[in-house]
C-alpha cells in the first residue's frame, strides 16, 4: 500500500471537516493548514562546529487538529517547535503557521495567536499563581471579566492549587500545570506545547489530553504536542514519527498501526527507526547509488547551499513555488526509493523489503505547498514596533514585584553599593598608622642607661633625640643597641626600618652649621641621620619618608627659633605655595571616590543586567514572553523603568555615604556629577545586555562580568593616574567606558568644572557613544544568534 506522508490522513472530527474551507495557501488540496514546513534545513553553530539539526524536513498540520511530534531525545523537535513560533529561524525552507510566515506582523506570531509552553517551566517563582495568569492576561491585553473566569476555569480544569500560593512553593507537577495553564490562558488558535505532560499523573495527563481534544474539536484550534510518552500521542489525530532532523512518517495513528500491523505505536516508531538505520547503512554501502545521490545533491547543495548563503538564495527565490522543493525521493511500499529530480532515476533494494517500509521522503505532486508570495518574508533586521502600553506596564510591574518579593535582592540591590561606599571610606586613603621603627642612637651613653637628655634652649646637646620628639606619633619608636641587631628586627619584619644617629651626631651637626659650604666630607658624613627602610611596601615607604622628612623641617624651625633665627633658614628654596585646586595633602580617598563611585553604578548595573536577562533566558521565560508578542524593546523598556528607580536609589545613597557622612568634599554642580554617574549606569546596563547575549549560561556571564572588572578598573585610572601608563595604552584607556566619565567626576568634584570644560563634556559624550554601540552591538549578536542558535 502506497503511503502518502504529507497529505496524511488526519482523524478531523466530523463537525469540522465540513468547516474545513479551500485554501489556496494549501496549493491544490481542499485542506486548511494550520502549519505547513516545506524543506526545513536548520544549524546550529558555526564554521567547523556547524551541527545540521533539522534536515529537509517537511511537516503538514491540519488546522483543526492535534498533531502529535515523537521522536528520540535530542532529534530537533524543541528546534523545530523554536522556529514555528518564530524564536529561531531556518536556514532554509520554508515555514508557514496560520497562513503567514511566523514573525511576519500579519502572522500574529509571536503573539495572541500562539499558545507555547516551552520545555522549561518559564514561570516566576516569585509570583503566585494567580498573579502568573493574570501578568499573561495583561500581557495579552485580556479583558478583567475574561481573565477572572479563565483563572476559575483553570484552576478547575487542570486542578491547580489555591491561586495564592507562590510558583515556587508548588510541586514541580503542579508547576508544570500553571505553565500549561499559561499556554492555554489567551485560548490561541495555534497551540504549542513542548511535552505537557512531563511529570504529570496519569489521571491529569487524561484531563489534559481531553482538554486538548476539546479546543480541536470544539473550537477548531490546532495544537502541536511534543511527548515521550509515545503511547499518548495515540489520541492525536496526525503523529509525527522524527529521527535526526527528518520526518520519518507522518500519520494517524490508527493507519499507522493497522499499516504495520504492530500493536503499538512504540514498536512502530522503532520499527521506521531500525529501517531508517539499514537504509544509512545501506546507503554507505551502495557505492553507485551513493554516487547517484551525491551527484544529485551535490547539483542541489549549489543551487542550496546551507547556511547563511543560502538564505541569499531563498530571498531570490522567494517568488518560485515551493511545490519543487519535495522531490528528493520516494519510498515505494517494497523499500524501494527512486530518485526523482525528473531526469535523474535510480533504484535500490532495501536490505528490509520483506517489511513494509515507510517512506522518509516527500511525495510531490500530493504535498501541499506554500505559495511564498501568500507568506512574503519581511525580515527586516531592526524592525521595532512602538512599545504598548499594556504589555509595558504588565513588565514593570512584573519587576517591582520581583523585586520587592525578594528581601534577599532587595537588600543586595540598595545596600551592596552602599556598603562598598562605606567599606571603600573606611578602608582607603588614610595615613598608616602604628609603623614600628627601629632607633640606634650611638649618640646615648650606656654608662648614664642611655637616658635621652636634651633641651630645648639654643644649645647643640643631644640633636639626635630632640629630633625624634618631632617625629608623628604614626611612628612607633623602638630602640636598639646596635644596627645589625636592628637591622635583624627589620629582616624578620618587626620593624618598617631603622633611624641610625653615629656617635657624634650632634657635635657634627652643629660644625656642619658652623662651616656653611666649607664642611668636610667626614663632617657631612658624621652630622647625617641614616635610614635604612623595608621599601617592600611603598606606600609605607613614602609615608615614612614623608614624616621624617617633615619632622626634621620642624625640628629644625624650632632649633632656629630657640636660636633667635629665621625660623625658614634651613628650608631648601623650593615652596609650594597654595595649589590652584584642592587643598596640600589631598588625601587618597578624593582622588579615588569619583572612581569608586562610578565603578560601583556601573559594575552593579552590568551584573543585575545580566544576570537577570540569563536567568530569564535560561528558565525559558524570556521565550514565552517573546512568543507572547512581548518585544525585545518593550523587554529593555520596562527593565530600564524598574533599573532607572533601582539606581537611583543606589546613586542617592552612594552619593549620601562619600559627601554626608565621610566628606569627600564636591566643589562643582552635584546634579552634574549624578547625571554623569546616572549615564554610566546605562552603560554599565547596556554592557550587561551585551554579556547576556552572548553568553549561554549564568556562570558564563558572571565569569565575563569579572573578566572586565579587574581591567576597566585598571585601565580607568580609578586607583593610579593614566600619566603612569605607557603611551599606546593612555589611547586605550581614553576609550574605556569609565574613563572619562571618571575624570569628569573627579573635575567635578574636585576643580567644580562645569559642563562647559571638555574634562566634563567628554564623559557625557563617551557614555552616551558606549550606550548606543553597546546597544547595536547588542542587536548584531542577537540577529547573529538566531540564525546560528
Ligand atoms: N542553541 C544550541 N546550540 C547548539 N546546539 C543546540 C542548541 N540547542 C539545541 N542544540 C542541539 O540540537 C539538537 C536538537 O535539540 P532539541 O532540543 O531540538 O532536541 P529535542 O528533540 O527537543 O530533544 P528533547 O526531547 O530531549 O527535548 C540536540 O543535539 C541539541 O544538543
Amino acid at each position: 500500500m502506497k503511503r502518502e506522508v504529507v497529505n496524511s490522513r488526519v482523524l478531523v472530527p466530523s463537525n469540522r471537516l465540513g468547516s474545513e474551507m479551500n485554501d489556496t495557501s494549501a496549493g491544490n488540496n481542499s485542506v486548511q493548514y494550520g502549519v505547513l514546513v516545506r524543506n526545513a534545513i536548520k544549524t546550529y553553530g558555526v564554521g567547523s562546529r556547524r551541527t545540521t539539526i533539522l534536515e529537509k524536513l517537511n511537516m503538514s498540520v491540519k488546522k483543526g487538529s492535534i498533531y502529535g511530534l515523537l521522536g528520540a531525545s535530542g532529534c530537533g523537535k524543541t528546534t523545530l517547535l523554536s522556529c514555528l513560533v518564530g524564536r529561531r529561524s531556518l536556514n532554509s525552507g520554508d515555514i508557514q503557521v496560520l497562513g503567514h510566515e511566523p514573525g511576519t506582523p500579519e502572522s500574529g506570531i509571536p503573539g495572541k495567536q500562539v499558545g507555547y509552553m516551552p520545555q522549561e517551566l518559564a514561570l516566576y517563582g516569585h509570583f503566585t499563581l494567580r498573579e502568573t495568569l493574570i501578568y499573561f492576561g495583561r500581557i495579552y491585553n485580556l479583558e478583567k471579566a475574561f481573565v477572572e473566569s479563565q483563572v476559575e476555569f483553570l484552576s478547575k480544569l487542570l486542578d491547580l492549587p489555591m491561586g495564592d500560593r507562590y510558583v515556587q512553593t508548588l510541586s514541580g507537577g503542579q508547576q508544570r500545570r500553571v505553565s500549561f495553564a499559561v499556554a492555554l490562558f489567551h485560548e490561541p488558535e495555534l497551540l504549542i506545547l513542548d511535552e505537557p505532560t512531563v511529570g504529570v499523573d496519569p489521571l491529569l495527563r487524561h484531563s489534559i489530553w481531553n482538554h486538548l481534544i476539546r479546543q480541536s474539536v470544539d473550537h477548531g484550534r490546532t495544537v502541536i504536542v511534543t511527548t515521550h510518552y509515545i503511547e499518548e500521542a495515540r489520541q492525536a489525530n496526525t503523529i509525527g514519527m522524527m529521527r535526526s532532523g527528518r520526518l520519518l512518517t507522518e500519520d494517524s495513528p490508527d493507519d499507522l498501526l493497522r499499516d504495520y500491523n504492530l500493536p503499538s505505536l512504540e514498536n512502530v516508531f522503532l520499527k521506521l527507526c531500525m529501517n531508517d538505520e539499514g537504509k544509512s547503512q545501506i546507503e554507505q554501502r551502495s557505492e553507485p547509488l551513493a554516487n547517484a545521490v551525491m551527484g544529485y545533491t551535490a547539483t542541489r547543495a549549489q543551487q542550496h547551499p546551507i547556511g547563511h548563503d543560502n538564505m541569499a538564495y531563498d530571498r531570490s527565490a522567494s517568488q518560485s513555488d515551493v511545490s519543487e522543493i519535495g522531490i528528493d525521493c520516494q519510498y515505494n511500499k517494497n523499500g524501494n526509493r527512486s530518485l526523482n529530480n525528473n531526469s535523474v532515476n535510480t533504484q535500490f533494494n532495501s536490505a528490509t523489503s520483506n517489511s513494509p517500509t515507510r517512506p522518509n521522503c516527500k511525495e510531490v505532486n500530493n504535498s501541499p505547498i506554500i505559495h511564498k508570495a501568500a507568506s512574503k518574508r519581511s525580515r527586516n533586521v531592526f524592525r521595532i514596533r512602538l512599545p504598548s502600553y499594556h504589555r509595558l506596564s504588565a513588565l514593570i510591574l512584573r519587576n517591582y514585584l520581583l523585586i520587592f518579593r525578594n528581601l534577599g535582592i532587595l537588600v543586595f540591590l540598595y545596600f551592596l553599593p552602599a556598603l562598598q561606599a562605606t567599606i571603600f571610606n573606611l578602608t582607603l586613603g588614610h595615613e598608616p598608622r602604628g609603623l614600628k621603627m627601629g632607633i640606634v642612637n650611638d649618640e646615648l651613653n650606656s654608662s648614664q642607661d642611655r637616658v635621652c637628655n636634651y633641651t630645648k634652649n639654643c644649645s647643640y646637646s643631644m640633636l639626635s633625640c630632640r629630633y625624634l620628639t618631632f617625629l608623628k606619633d604614626n611612628i612607633i619608636q623602638i630602640p636598639f643597641e646596635t644596627v645589625p641587631e636592628a637591622m635583624e628586627a627589620g629582616k624578620r619584619n618587626d620593624v618598617w626600618g631603622v633611624i641610625h644617629f653615629g656617635h657624634n651626631f650632634t657635635k657634627e651637626f652643629e660644625i656642619r652649621q658652623n662651616s656653611g659650604d666649607s664642611a668636610s666630607f667626614e663632617n657631612i658624613i658624621g652630622s647625617q641621620i641614616s635610614v635604612n627602610m623595608d621599601s617592600t611596601n611603598q606606600q609605607i615607604d613614602i609615608f615614612i619618608e614623608k614624616w621624617l622628612l617633615e619632622g626634621f623641617g620642624d625640628f629644625f624651625k624650632d632649633l632656629m627659633i630657640s636660636c633667635g633665627h629665621e625660623p625658614d633658614a634651613g628650608n631648601i628654596p623650593l615652596v609650594f605655595m597654595d595649589p590652584v585646586y584642592g587643598q596640600k595633602d589631598t588625601s587618597y580617598t578624593e582622588f579615588m571616590a569619583p572612581g569608586l563611585i562610578i565603578s560601583i553604578i556601573y559594575f552593579m548595573a552590568v551584573s543585575l543586567t545580566a544576570g537577570a536577562f540569563v536567568s530569564e533566558r535560561k528558565q525559558g521565560l524570556l521565550d514565552r514572553s517573546l512568543v507572547a508578542g512581548v518585544q525585545m524593546i518593550e523587554i529593555l523598556v520596562g527593565y530600564l523603568v524598574n533599573q532607572f528607580s533601582v539606581m537611583v536609589g543606589q546613586i542617592a545613597l552612594v552619593f549620601i555615604i562619600m559627601i554626608l557622612a565621610f566628606g569627600v568634599p564636591c566643589h562643582g554642580n552635584l546634579a552634574l556629577g549624578v547625571f554623569i554617574t546616572f549615564l554610566q549606569g546605562l552603560v554599565g546596563m547596556c554592557f550587561g545586555l551585551l554579556i547576556a547575549t552572548v553568553c549561554e549560561n549564568e556562570i558564563s556571564a558572571l565569569c565575563l562580568s569579572m573578566a572586565s572588572f579587574l581591567p576597566f578598573v585598571i585601565t580607568s585610572g580609578i586607583c593610579w593616574p593614566i600619566e603612569g601608563m605607557p603611551f599606546y595604552l593612555r589611547t586605550i584607556s581614553y576609550s574605556m567606558p569609565m574613563t572619562y566619565p571618571i575624570e569628569s567626576l573627579r573635575c567635578i568634584f574636585s576643580k567644580g568644572w562645569g559642563v562647559n570644560e571638555f574634562d566634563v563634556y567628554a564623559g557625557i559624550v563617551i557614555s552616551t557613544i558606549w550606550i548606543f554601540g553597546l546597544i547595536i552591538l547588542c542587536l548584531i549578536v542577537t540577529r547573529f544568534r538566531k540564525y546560528s542558535s
